[in-house]
């Protein structure tokens, strides 16, 4: 039987977070087959001993390269390549940036997570949000190698065997989209395998999820885009879009599948149209370890920002209860936005659900959601707001009808329309009851924000405090002033909310949870970055925010008695943990770009 008082906390502490000598790494190939599989690979980094036991020697130049001068290397010539592609559009280095990036990750990934994870800030939009955008808008002519896993229409009733194609033995982390939303790009059909990658390489870089245990996948169930179906190039399954019971019946197969193989893996559903969003989160979150970004992820990182807001406002948090909000776009993202803030309004006002909706206003394509609209999208029922309580405003008011009767404290922006805080909109921000407004462009990539930073800050005024999805330079305020630029982005919670609740071995993913990764990352920042409209850590941080994050999801889960413990650490040892200590073991599991021994296992 286990007994409570078995381990002393530093016996504990040394079970668990023993230095290791780097473990040696072990592969079932041998000579040129590990020169090309970047898992692998290390270039000119084989050491001769090495070289001899895999039978490499001869198949590289004699000279040893060491990993920091293969690494200077890369750089220099990514330098290199941002000097001659100066002068060019955007759009031009923005992919050749991309394609010397990639071309590292289909070679040696240790040293392309190395680049990732050192230079993060700058590498973040060239693999993420937002040149990944372009990248699935081009994919077909940027496509070279296959990476990750393809389930078509075409794949029913094989998928159980096809799961077993992948060569690692273990996966732990799933990103899977059906490429239906791809940002606010719309239907890229299979082109949107790019958010599942990019998605991915943020856990490597983020999470420290081993790179051999990830996998990307896309479900390709057709699609509606008619200019891919006509383009003879197109990758995909070239038909409309699987509906219905068929469509289900292609997911359900999947995730069965991917059950059988590997029980304890994470599936993080990515960039599905809105009804297919909400609908397989119904069917699945009870039933497997799954979440949907979207919806939780943004949820999480949209309510951090909105009560660091009321800190900026130098107001007491309990505010936030008080605090009026537009929401623009009644999507999924917008949708789980208002769901988890509502949450937080009634909990922490002691009000119901029903109340604490009544400081929130949302619009979405057809103007304000009021209880007249018909065919209103279920999930968006509870939110539409009774006209008797809106003083005058009418069904469909325009946003900037909305912001001029409300003077909102927040405007947020979830529309996937670029621009639609219009110079009006913004000006009628100026009226607002908050003497520091925010203004959230959430929308992605760049060219679909609902604004740019420095509109925002030319229009709105300059003491406002300013989010968006995708990354903008600080502004300039002359006389060296700055307006501080946040990117409110679910990068910032999905990576530790996969992280902790893989460690954390639950077989579902909670509220609670969720909760847990949105509160550490609100309380993240210190009271003198929050004054100044600072929301978020820097991204150079990422790695320490998800280790608290994945932490915080760790806690929650056993707090709620549903970690079942992860590898060697049961659920026992979970629930000894102290706080520090339980940072401290997601630190330790967090892999690390370093070449370790290869060792030949037959
Ligand atoms: N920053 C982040 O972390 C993050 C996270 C998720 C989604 N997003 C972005 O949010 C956007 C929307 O995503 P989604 O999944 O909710 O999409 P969606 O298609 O489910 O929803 C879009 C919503 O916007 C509304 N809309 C469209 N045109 C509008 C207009 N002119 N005015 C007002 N509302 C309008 C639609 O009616 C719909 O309700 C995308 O651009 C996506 O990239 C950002
Ligand atoms: O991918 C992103 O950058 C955020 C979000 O998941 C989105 O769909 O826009
Ligand atoms: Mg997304």
């Amino acid at each position: 039987m286990w007994k409570l008082t078995r381990f002393s906390a530093s016996s504990l502490r040394s079970r668990l977070f023993s230095t290791a000598i780097p473990a040696p790494c072990m592969v079932h190939k041998r000579g040129a087959d590990i020169l090309h599989d970047p898992w692998f690979n290390k270039d000119t980094g084989f050491p001769l001993t090495e070289r001899d036991r895999l039978g490499l020697r001869g198949l590289l130049p004699p000279r040893i390269i060491s990993f920091q001068d293969q690494y200077d290397r890369f750089m220099n010539s990514y330098r290199s390549l941002e000097k001659n592609t100066h002068g060019q559009s955007d759009k031009v280095v923005s992919l050749s940036k991309w394609r010397i990036l990639n071309r590292l990750h289909d070679r040696n990934e240790t040293l392309y997570y190395r680049a990732l994870i050192d230079n993060i800030k700058e590498f973040a939009p060239i693999i993420y949000t937002p040149t990944v955008g372009l990248v699935c808008q081009n994919y077909c002519g940027l496509f070279r190698r296959p990476r990750g896993m393809y389930f078509s229409a075409k794949d029913k009733g094989e998928m159980m065997s096809m799961i077993y194609n992948w060569p690692a033995p273990q996966v732990d982390m799933i990103v899977l989209t059906d490429g239906s939303r791809i940002l606010g790009l719309g239907d890229l059909g299979v082109q949107g395998i790019g958010i599942p990658i990019g998605k991915l390489d943020m856990y490597v870089a983020a999470a420290g999820i081993n790179p051999q245990k990830i996998l990307p996948v896309m479900l390709d169930v057709g699609t509606n885009n008619q200019k891919l179906l006509d383009d003879r190039l197109y990758l995909g399954v070239r038909q409309p879009r699987l509906e219905g019971e068929e469509y289900l019946a292609i997911v359900d197969e999947f995730m069965e599948a991917v059950h059988a193989r590997w029980p304890k893996a994470i599936v993080q559903f990515e960039d599905f149209q809105m009804k297919w969003a909400f609908e397989t989160l119904k069917r699945y979150r009870q039933r497997f370890c799954m979440f949907n970004d979207d919806i939780q992820g943004t949820a999480g990182v949209a309510l951090a920002g909105l009560l660091g807001t009321v800190r900026a406002q130098g107001r007491p948090l309990s505010d936030f209860v008080k605090q009026k909000i537009v929401i623009v776009g009644a999507g999924s993202a917008g949708l789980g936005v208002l769901n988890m803030a509502v949450q937080a309004v009634s909990r922490m006002s002691g009000c119901s659900q029903t109340e604490a909706k009544s400081q929130f206003y949302l619009i979405d394509k057809d103007g304000l959601i009021t209880t007249e609209r018909s065919n209103l999208d279920p999930a968006a029922v509870p939110f539409a707001r009774n006209p008797r309580d809106l003083e005058g405003l009418a069904e469909g008011a325009s946003i900037i009808e909305v912001v001029k009767k409300v003077k909102p404290h927040v405007l947020l922006g979830l529309s996937g329309v670029g621009g639609v805080f219009n110079e009006q909109v913004l000006k009628a921000m100026r009226e607002s009851v908050s003497t520091k407004p925010a203004i959230f462009a959430m929308s992605n990539p760049t060219m679909n924000a609902e604004c740019t930073a420095i509109d925002a800050f030319n229009h709105a005024g300059e003491s406002i405090v300013f989010a968006s999805g995708s990354p903008f330079e600080n502004v300039d305020l002359g006389n060296g002033r700055v307006g501080y630029v946040n990117q409110a982005n679910n990068m910032y919670l999905f990576p530790g909310i996969g992280l902790g609740s893989l460690l954390s071995g639950a077989r579902h993913i909670t509220d609670g949870m969720l909760q847990a990764a949105s509160e550490c990352l609100a309380s993240y920042m210190t009271e003198e970055d929050i004054k100044k409209g600072i929301l978020y850590p820097c991204i150079d941080s990422i790695r320490n925010v998800t280790a608290d994050v994945g932490a915080a999801v760790l806690r929650a889960a056993v707090a709620e008695g549903l970690a079942e413990g992860h590898g060697v650490v049961g659920s026992k040892e979970l629930e000894h943990m102290s706080k520090d200590d339980t940072v401290e073991y997601v630190r330790r599991n967090m892999w690390y770009p370093e070449y370790s021994p290869l060792v030949h296992e037959k």
